[in-house]
This record gives structure tokens, sequence and C-alpha cells, in this order.
């Protein structure tokens, strides 16, 4: 049986197979055991139900046509596939507690899966003025780098709706952002009734810090699915070249005049990025936040390599001798 990954959370992955049925499945001890495959949300997986046994077997996880990955926060080197066959992907950052940095971060990873991304500036409601509300959004947009900035309010249906109308029937779109943006709270009205718990709930019940613990489908009325990413507080990158491209194409485009094709714009003589931050064209934290993003990444790269070095060794015992 062929099926989606619809939801995970701390039990087996929820599969949904090709009549409709919804069956909790684990892994064929195959799949763990060789490469350490792991169904995630949005995977296409083939799915088998032996007799007898009260779970489904996922035996094979298609070949994914996009990721969402960060590095493993639990491992020295590994990627974690956080959701499989998405769309697009929503950023949501809210206007008060406004993180640059983090929003920067998030759009590295959200531009590296290749998806189309919409930023949303959340709890518009709570701007001080128009002026403030249109200050936070031109910052936004800055950063956005082109990337289409929609201001979100749970008080303003109409906000509501024009992120509706970014998620048309047969798309999922994954939804990023740190605990607390009112991710869960847009679920719920794009959803129209309350299927996710938010943080006005949390209070009450006196649970963790984080309201949301599954990665599951959202099937959004007359819209697409939408995944809410909980737990995505540590979001290191794992490979970003095209990411931090995307996400830092002003950059980008400056670096093709630095006189060395490998400038790393630190130090090096006739560096045009460093030149536009002493014109005023380009913020100095920007530049900072880029080189600290690239170094992480570089780092990543070196220790993967690395990594992969002991592991051929190991696998050809052999070569060693010679
Ligand atoms: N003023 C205002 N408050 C909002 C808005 N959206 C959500 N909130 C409130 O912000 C708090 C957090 O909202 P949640 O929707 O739970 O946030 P979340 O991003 O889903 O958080 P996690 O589930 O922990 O990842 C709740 O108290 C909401 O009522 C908004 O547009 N305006
Ligand atoms: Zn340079």
């Amino acid at each position: 049986m062929r099926g989606v990954v619809v939801k995970l959370d701390r039990g087996y992955p929820l599969v949904r197979v090709a009549d409709g049925r919804e069956v909790r499945c684990e892994h064929a001890t195959a799949l763990v055991k060789g490469a350490d495959v792991r169904a995630t949300t949005g995977d296409v997986v083939e799915v088998s139900a032996p007799e007898g046994h009260d779970k489904g077997i996922i035996e094979e996880v298609l070949p994914r046509r996009r990721a969402f990955v960060r590095k493993d926060p639990t491992e020295r080197v590994a990627a974690q596939v956080l959701a499989a066959n998405f769309d697009k992907v929503f950023v949501a950052e809210p206007l008060v507690g406004l993180n640059i940095r983090r929003l920067e971060r998030e759009l590295v990873l959200a531009h590296e899966s290749g998806a189309e991304v919409v930023v949303l500036l959340t709890k518009a409601d709570l701007a001080e003025s128009p002026d403030d509300l249109a200050r936070a959004k031109d910052l936004v947009s800055r950063v956005a780098q082109g990337t289409e900035v929609l201001v979100v309010s749970a008080e303003d249906p109409t906000s509501v709706e024009a992120v509706r109308e970014r998620l048309p029937q047969g798309e999922v779109a994954i939804l990023l952002g740190k605990s607390g943006v009112g991710k869960s709270s847009l679920v719920n009205l794009l959803v129209g009734e309350e299927v996710q718990a938010t943080g006005a709930v949390r209070k009450t019940d006196g649970r963790g810090r984080h309201t949301t613990v599954s990665r599951e489908m959202v099937p959004i009325p007359g819209a697409g699915c939408v995944v809410d990413m909980p737990g995505v507080r540590g979001l290191a990158l794992w490979d970003a070249d095209e990411g931090m491209r995307t996400a830092f194409s002003d950059i980008d485009a400056l670096a093709a005049q630095c006189k060395f094709r490998d400038c790393k714009h630190e130090s090096e003589p006739g560096c045009a990025v460093r030149a536009a931050v002493e014109a005023g064209e380009l913020a100095p934290e920007r530049l900072e936040s880029y080189i600290r993003l690239r170094d992480e990444s570089d780092e990543l790269r070196r220790r993967n390599e690395e990594a992969q070095r002991i592991k051929s060794r190991r696998g050809h015992p052999r070569r060693r001798k010679g």
C-alpha cells in the first residue's frame, strides 16, 4: 500500500493510505538498520500490513522531491529532516519581539528547501501605531530580499484570508517560527475551529514551553494543508549554500565585485562587500550575521567530510594497508 505520513509525534508515524484510512506504522528493521532512514511528515511511503500485527510496517520511503533539513541537535554531524514534499514555507515572525537575526536564519533554511517562501509578520495588532507597523514591515521586507511579506493578525480576518489565498488546494505549506509567534492561533483561524492548543490554553494546563509537540498535516477548508513546525527552537544549519545565496542575495551580488573570487569579506583588499558597509549601503550587522551563518555552515561541512572519510575507511578496511 502507498501512503503519506500525515502526523509525527512522540509515538509511531501516522500514515494515510490510499483508501483514506489512517494507520499507525513502525519502520521496517531493514530501513532503520542500514542507512537509518526515518519517515517524516509529508513522506510518501510504501506500507505493508502483516497478518495479526496491530501496526503497519513502513517498508520504503520514496525519494523526496523536497525536504526541510536542519542539523540534528542531538548529534555532532547528522542531518534531521523535519518535513518532506511541501510546496511552500511560511516563516512567521512577530511584530513585537521581532528578531532579525532569527529571521535571517529561518530564511536561509526555508530557501534552502527550494520551496516558495512567504514571510508572515504576525501579531500586527500589537503595533503601537500605523507608523510602528509600517516601520516593522519595512525592516522585514528589506531582510526578506524580495520574498513576499504578509502582515497578519488574529484580530483581522482579512489578513488570515490572505494567508489562505497563498495556499491553493492540493498544496502543502510548512509553518516555521519560534514558539509563541501565533502559529497555532493562525492554524485554528484558517481551519475555523480549535484544532491546535494555543499559548492561552497552555497557561491553564501548565504544560511545557511548547504547546505543539507534533508535526501534523492539517487540512484547511477550501485550501491546502499546513504543517505547524514545533520545536524548531534550535534551527542549526545543515547544507546551506543555496539558502545563503538566496537569503543574502544582496551580499551575493556584491561579492561578485570583490577582487578575490574566494573573498571572505573579512580583511581582504578590494572587498566590495566591506566597501558597501563603509559606504553605508549595507548594514554592518547584516554582514556579521552573514559571516556567522556562513562559518556555521562551513564548520558543519568540514565535520561532515571528516565523518564521511572515517566512515569510508571503516567500510573498506583493506585500503588502510595500501
Ligand atoms: N495580540 C495578538 N496575540 C496573538 C495573535 N496570535 C496569537 N496570539 C497570542 O499569542 C500567544 C501564542 O500563540 P500560539 O498560537 O500558541 O503560538 P505558537 O506560535 O503556536 O506557539 P507554539 O505552539 O508554542 O509553537 C497566545 O496567547 C495567543 O492568543 C495575534 O495576532 N495578536
Ligand atoms: Zn569580499
